[in-house]
């Protein structure tokens, strides 16, 4: 029998609230370091011996995570309930990397199949333009892609092929447009050859007012420079799901579907991250990714918290979360590949569990998801960190890192190479946010310590421990929703603001405010 219950109504809670909180510094100890380390798929690990744990704390946070029945639900998940309590919908991106539980059908049709004949059609038509048997209206090969989406549909993919692109030789150079601001559109479209460009239409509502409008901003830029005959059904493709308006439209090369059981923010395992990953690199490249996510969801599947690497990030961020009342949460990846990767997380997370009502639309009184942000380091450490180290907020840490970089080119400079100084560095920051370094004679030099921090690692970052990292982050923050009761999976916070651009636009509403802050033309 599942049990749906507030964190605040749980026994493991008041628990929690009980145990006397250990030292991050004192638990920072070699035997830590080599105990409390968690494979989390593919070749990642995940280490929390910066993360002030003790054995209370760990059972105490088992009880919780059983109280909750964070495994049964993720189970449940699996096999296609209604988790989407605000949408009445399944939650399904799982399925899109290999069937972890048994078949979920829908109208008599196996959903696991649906997913499967999307990425054989997208496959198959990546291998067409690569080979050339699809050329662009002109009679030329095509040599770039450019996804047009915004949000999900933007954010994910991007991070996947900045992370992959310096290890895998790119077939086709692929490009993103989001913003509705005309300078992104404008300045991307002038930098492609129209007629061997592939634009790549991605919405899964089909309705978003930036996605449509860049759209049309493709379409004028094409006629703007005579090239009219070839667009949208020679030069650019659809990715949608079955029930949105442009589902209707036949005017596309080709489309390609999602459903709405996958949510945007979960949706780059899917045909929105697959379309461009495949016409990218390749569809072997984007399989290898879907394994190290597939692989990472059946870690995830345990009950034990000390081998599930997803659910211990997860009730160790709600620890932190909760018990400690911190507010934010820094991801620092030591990795320029992963660039846009914590944007990636701050929707996923902040989109998904930035709550103030349960899963049955009623009021909580506990803090949930924290505020995400982050930089590739050694970017950061020139930028934030002086707040990080000696800032009144403590801000949890999640770094990222890997023993080898993507490209084969480095120097040795003054006895070092650069991945050697950038993982130095990486170790360094680890040590001095947790273990300070006491200054009593100058406060201003002062690191008080005890800054909590933890690393996911592998050897490098591969198409297998990219996927698994993707899914670990996707099971921590559906974890998290468990755990506070909350539904992850829908965006209600995001429509009100849509509403009044419209309506300004539509001059159903005052648009004093445009002309006040001097937001209007001319
Ligand atoms: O793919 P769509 O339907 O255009 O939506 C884009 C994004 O807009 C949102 O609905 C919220 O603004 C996101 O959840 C989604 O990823």
């Amino acid at each position: 029998m599942i049990r749906y219950q507030n964190l605040d109504q749980t026994k493991g809670f008041s628990q929690l609230k009980e145990l006397a909180i250990p030292s991050v510094v004192e638990h920072f100890t070699k035997e830590n370091l080599e105990s409390q380390s968690i494979r989390a798929g593919a070749d990642l690990t995940f280490n929390y011996a910066g993360k002030g744990i003790n054995q209370a704390l760990l059972s105490a946070l088992q009880a919780l995570a059983d109280e909750q029945q964070v495994i049964d639900k993720y189970e449940l998940l699996l096999s296609g309930e209604m988790m989407n309590t605000g949408e009445k919908r399944k939650v399904l991106h799982h399925l899109t990397r290999a069937q972890q539980a048994g078949e979920v059908l829908f109208h008599n049709e196996n959903l696991r199949h649906f997913y499967q004949q999307q990425q054989k059609r997208f496959s198959d038509f990546a291998n067409k333009v690569h080979t050339g048997e699809i050329l662009g209206s002109t009679g030329k090969k095509i040599t770039t892609v450019v996804q047009v989406g915004i949000g999900g549909s933007d954010l994910g993919p991007r991070a996947l092929y900045l992370a992959l692109q310096n290890l895998y030789l790119s077939k086709l150079e692929a490009k993103f447009i989001s913003n509705v601001d005309p300078d992104d559109a404008a300045i991307i479209i002038d930098s492609c050859d129209l007629e061997r460009t592939l634009f790549i239409l991605v919405s899964k509502s089909g309705t978003t007012q930036e996605t449509l409008a860049n759209r049309n901003f493709v379409l004028e830029a094409a006629a703007k420079q005579q090239i009219l005959n070839f667009i949208p059904n020679k030069h650019m493709v659809c990715v949608t799901s079955q029930t949105s308006p442009l589902a209707k439209d036949d005017s596309y090369l080709v489309s390609f579907f999602i459903d709405d059981f996958i949510g945007g923010r979960y949706s780059s395992t899917s045909a929105v991250g697959g379309v461009v990953l495949s016409l990218a690199f390749g569809s072997d490249v984007f399989d290898e990714l879907l394994e190290g996510a597939a692989d990472a969801d059946a870690h995830a599947r345990h009950r034990d918290i000390a081998q599930n690497a997803a659910l211990m990030d997860a009730l160790i961020g709600l620890y932190e979360r909760n018990i400690k009342g911190y507010p934010s949460t820094a991801i620092l990846p030591y990795s320029q590949a992963l660039s846009r990767f914590p944007a990636h997380l701050q929707q996923l997370d902040m989109e998904s569990n930035g709550k103030s009502v349960n899963r049955d639309a009623q009021l909580i009184s506990y803090s949930t998801g924290p505020t995400i942000f982050g930089e590739p380091g050694t970017n950061g450490q020139h930028s934030f960190y002086q707040l990080l180290h000696q800032g009144t907020d403590i801000i949890p840490l999640q770094f990222i890192g890997f023993s080898r970089s993507q490209c084969a080119v480095d120097y040795d400079f003054e006895g070092s190479t650069s991945q050697t100084k950038l993982n130095a560095n990486l170790a360094a920051q680890i040590s001095a946010f947790v273990l300070g370094k006491s200054e009593p004679s100058n406060l201003n030099k002062n690191f008080a310590g005890g800054r909590p921090a933890s690393l996911l690692y592998a050897p490098q970052l591969s198409a297998r421990t990219l996927g698994a990292l993707l899914a670990h982050y996707e099971n921590k923050v559906m974890f998290q929703g468990f755990l506070w009761n909350l539904n992850s999976f829908d965006q209600e916070g995001v429509q009100l603001g849509k509403v009044l651009a419209n309506e300004i636009l539509s001059n159903k509403a005052d648009a004093t405010i445009m002309h006040l802050f001097g937001l209007l033309e001319g």
